[in-house]
């Protein structure tokens, strides 16, 4: 039992939970729909208030002749352990009513302040929470009463109004319909019954309650429908006996009233034998056992449900962010988590995962050789070019050995060239390395809220990437004088040992002091880039 009313209880403070984060029903699939409530449905004084307060043991619902029911009532039971017994409104949270002829006045003024003191309705809820410890923990929802016609200073489409409204919340699949039909009605002419077998054709959540059984004519009694033998429902009819409105004018106390609906049932000849069914404390705990019975086998897709829920609100955190924090050190670390991030998707472009790093391959492979390619060896090797350069360095004159300082000058011409395609595949590699910077920024989804922040890292790293520019180029130009410098003595004995090749035909007329050893000689001298 304690752990029932704990459950229903827990059920409770998620709807009031829902309710004050504003989730109220009707926009989709929301939360406080997915747990089950109880809606009070019938005609216009059929007995739906008097039916509420039976169940509640309190006078708090305003009463009078013609539409009194005007607004939505969700109205919440918690059962307290204290003896204090109070009321609270959604709409005044501060206030707690601990008289409840003021509740009684707070929900006319409410209803008022929405509709006017006009006979019109409104489907905005007004929401009641009542803590006591008489109550079972419930939710149950007051309805205006379903009418035929419009009176005097209603609207045409009243009738519709009234008639869709009570059907937004019973169509609900976790609704719980309490069907109120008063017995000196015909059942057959019921609008709470026909509303319920059109949303709830099974029956499965409706309760069939017959009130004003006091007030049927003599000799005649309603245990057909009691007995489910006029209408069939799959949960038994309940009878009720509520304050007549003398009873009500008289003030008679909720208690006595409890008390004397008792003793009817009990001393009647006609429900005796259905008195331990009867009554409106009977229907209150069965009630609550329905509930029970419902949530139970609810909790999955609860559960389902708010997990859902709490990804899909993560995924919404994460997307607008989480809140920063106000320190100086938790935002220095929040900063460096951030660059870690960028780097993390900068090294991936580069590694391998995501696209681009490739790039600086294609650099070494295609474009630096591309470009060697097109260097002017042979213009500067040249016959006519190698004899001007071996003439300036070592004179004209036949050598017995290779021309030492003229190859030194045409080697250290020659390899100068690749200082040009070096320096160019420096600044591909850093307009690849720029691109990168600038993607991988935009790829981080850390750092989507945080544009200065982007910014920066933009102009951190693209300063960085410059001065590195910087050093590779006087890097690759000190390694190609490097090697323009790294002419051994074995590398000339080599030259004198190597055989003598023919010499390209490569269009230079022989120069007029040439003859054909010297030209050997020099053709051989050219061949240094083979
Ligand atoms: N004798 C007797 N009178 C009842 C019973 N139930 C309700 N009444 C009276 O019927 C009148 C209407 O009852 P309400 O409880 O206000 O009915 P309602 O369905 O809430 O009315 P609206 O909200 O206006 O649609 C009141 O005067 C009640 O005293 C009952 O079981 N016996």
């Amino acid at each position: 039992m304690a752990t029932m009313e704990s459950l229903i209880g827990l059920v409770n403070k998620i709807q009031r939970a829902c309710t004050v984060l504003g989730d109220h029903g009707g926009q989709g699939m929301s939360l406080w729909e997915a747990l089950p409530s109880v809606a009070v449905v019938g005609g216009q004084s059929s007995g739906k208030s008097s039916v509420l307060e039976s169940i509640v043991g309190r006078d708090f619902l305003p009463r009078g002749s013609g539409i009194v029911t005007r607004r939505p009532l969700v109205l919440q039971l918690h059962k307290t352990q204290s003896g204090a017994e109070y009321a609270e409104f959604l709409h005044a949270p501060k206030r707690r009513f601990t008289d409840f002829a003021a509740v009684r006045k707070e929900i006319s003024d409410e209803t008022d302040r929405i509709t006017g003191k006009t006979k019109q309705i409104s489907n905005i809820p007004i929401h009641l929470s009542i803590y006591s410890p008489n109550v079972v923990n419930l939710t149950l929802i007051d309805l205006p009463g379903l009418t035929k016609v419009a009176v005097e200073g209603q609207s045409d489409s009243i009738v519709e109004d009234i008639e869709n409204m009570v059907r937004s919340y019973v169509e609900k699949p976790n609704c719980i319909i309490l069907a109120i039909t008063p017995a000196n009605q015909d059942i057959a002419t019921s609008d709470a019954i026909k509303l319920a077998r059109e949303v709830d054709p099974s029956g499965e959540r409706t309760f069939g309650v017959l009130t004003k059984l006091d007030l049927m004519d003599k000799g005649t009694n309603a245990t057909e429908v009691l007995e489910g033998r006029a209408y069939r429902l799959q949960h038994p009819w309940v009878g009720i006996v509520n304050r007549s409105q003398a009873d009500i004018n008289k003030n008679v106390d909720m208690i006595v009233a409890r008390r004397k609906e008792r003793e009817y049932f009990e001393t009647s000849p006609d429900y005796g034998h259905l008195a331990s069914k009867m009554g409106s404390e009977y229907l209150a705990k069965l009630l609550s056992q329905h509930l029970e019975l419902v949530i139970r086998q609810r909790i999955p897709s609860i559960i389902s449900m708010i997990n859902k829920t709490i990804d899909e609100l993560n995924a919404e955190l994460d997307r607008i962010g989480r809140p920063v924090a106000a320190d100086g050190g938790a935002q220095l670390y929040m900063i460096l988590e951030l660059c870690r991030a960028f780097d993390r998707v900068f090294k991936e472009h580069l590694d391998g995962g995501r696209p681009g790093g490739d790039r600086i391959y294609g650099v070494f492979d295609h474009q630096l050789p591309a470009a060697l390619k097109k260097l002017p060896f042979d213009r500067h090797l040249s016959l006519k070019n190698v004899q001007k350069v071996v003439t300036e360095a070592d004179g004209y004159q036949p050598h017995l050995i290779a021309p030492e300082q003229g190859y030194r000058r045409l080697i250290d011409g020659s390899i100068t060239y690749f200082k040009g395609p070096a320096e160019a595949s420096v600044d591909a590699v850093h307009f690849v390395l720029k691109e990168l910077v600038r993607k991988s920024i935009a790829e981080t989804e850390e750092l989507k809220r945080f544009p200065s922040l982007q910014n920066d890292i933009a102009t951190a790293a693209n300063e960085a990437l410059e001065r590195f520019r910087e050093e590779s180029r006087k890097t690759v130009v000190r390694l190609v004088e490097m090697e323009s410098s790294y002419l051994t003595v074995d590398f000339f004995r080599k030259l004198h040992a190597a055989p003598e090749k023919k010499p390209e035909k490569n269009g230079n007329p022989p120069g007029p002091n040439n003859d054909h050893f010297h030209d050997t000689s020099l053709a051989r001298i050219g061949m240094i880039k083979c």
